[in-house]
């Protein structure tokens, strides 16, 4: 569970993130933030997990502040919280198996891991995360000899091997195909209902969005201007969230 509570962040040249945000999403959401350019999609995911830090009030994962927690206790609440971003963030020249058990690094001391010397339970896992985005046959290859939504796949196996409780995904789509972007969606919704992971995604396109969100969050200047279930977000809601008609650019089509 995640708790927004009165969540205010200003950013030191005086722009304001998000303003006043006050919510709670619960275990196996699958929740999508939309919101123009510049509403506060990122700053919203990021101060989840502290890449952000906020100016004023709270955030609670799973009933402790990640807000006030120091060095352990933040590495700790963080383990739980797995991030996928729009350029995958792999190591490109490192396989994809490493890429994965990087995921595991959390749980191991620093000096184990300088050397690089995982578990065979880990090797296990990760081999498992990647059967469940079904590409246990490129374990071996470099992350660069594959294309964005494998490797983007690749991301996601790397949260499953973490065993995060939460994913991040921010706009996790934005560079791919409608084809890909289908498949990618489609591996965050099936993990989201076999595993009960919550999903908190930012996304561009209002079709792909409605497709596989279960709450849609609408931000506007960092303000929640909409929360509700998808079946509520309607064409009007999306223009009110937008301050004007929905247009062709925000909408994939093909996915
Ligand atoms: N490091 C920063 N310093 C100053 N202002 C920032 C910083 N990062 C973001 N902002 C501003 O905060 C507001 C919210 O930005 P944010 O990146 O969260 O929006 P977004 O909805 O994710 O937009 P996009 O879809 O373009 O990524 C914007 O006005 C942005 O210019």
């Amino acid at each position: 569970m995640i708790e927004f509570k009165n969540v205010s962040k200003v950013y030191p040249n005086g722009t304001r993130g998000l303003n006043n945000v006050d919510l709670r999403i619960d275990d196996g959401e699958f929740v999508v933030v939309v919101g123009l350019s510049g509403a506060g999609k990122s700053t919203f995911l990021r101060s989840i997990n502290r890449l952000h830090e906020v100016s004023e009030g709270e955030i609670l994962i799973n009933g402790e502040s990640i807000t006030k927690a120091g060095g352990s206790e933040l590495y700790r609440i963080r383990r739980d919280i797995g991030m996928i971003f729009q350029n995958f963030n792999l190591v490109r020249r490192s396989s994809v198996m490493r890429n994965v058990l990087s995921g595991r690094v959390g749980y191991h001391s620093t000096m184990r891991m300088i050397f690089g010397l995982f578990p065979k339970k880990d090797k296990e896992l990760a081999m498992q995360s990647l059967e469940r985005v079904n590409m246990p046959e490129k374990a071996y290859m470099r992350a660069d000899e594959l294309s964005g939504g494998q490797q983007q796949r690749v991301s996601i196996a790397r949260a499953l091997a973490q065993e995060a409780k939460q994913v991040l995904a921010d706009e996790p789509v934005a560079s791919l195909d409608p084809m890909t972007t289908k498949q990618v969606m489609d591996d965050l919704a099936r993990i989201n209902k076999e595993l009960n992971m919550t999903m908190i995604v930012n996304l561009h396109f209002i079709d792909v969005a409605r497709k596989y969100a279960t709450r849609i969050i609408g931000l506007k200047e960092g303000e929640v201007v909409f929360d509700g279930p998808v079946e509520e977000a309607t064409d009007e809601v999306f223009s009110h969230i937008y301050g004007r008609p929905v247009n062709e650019d925000e909408l994939m089509g093909e996915a």
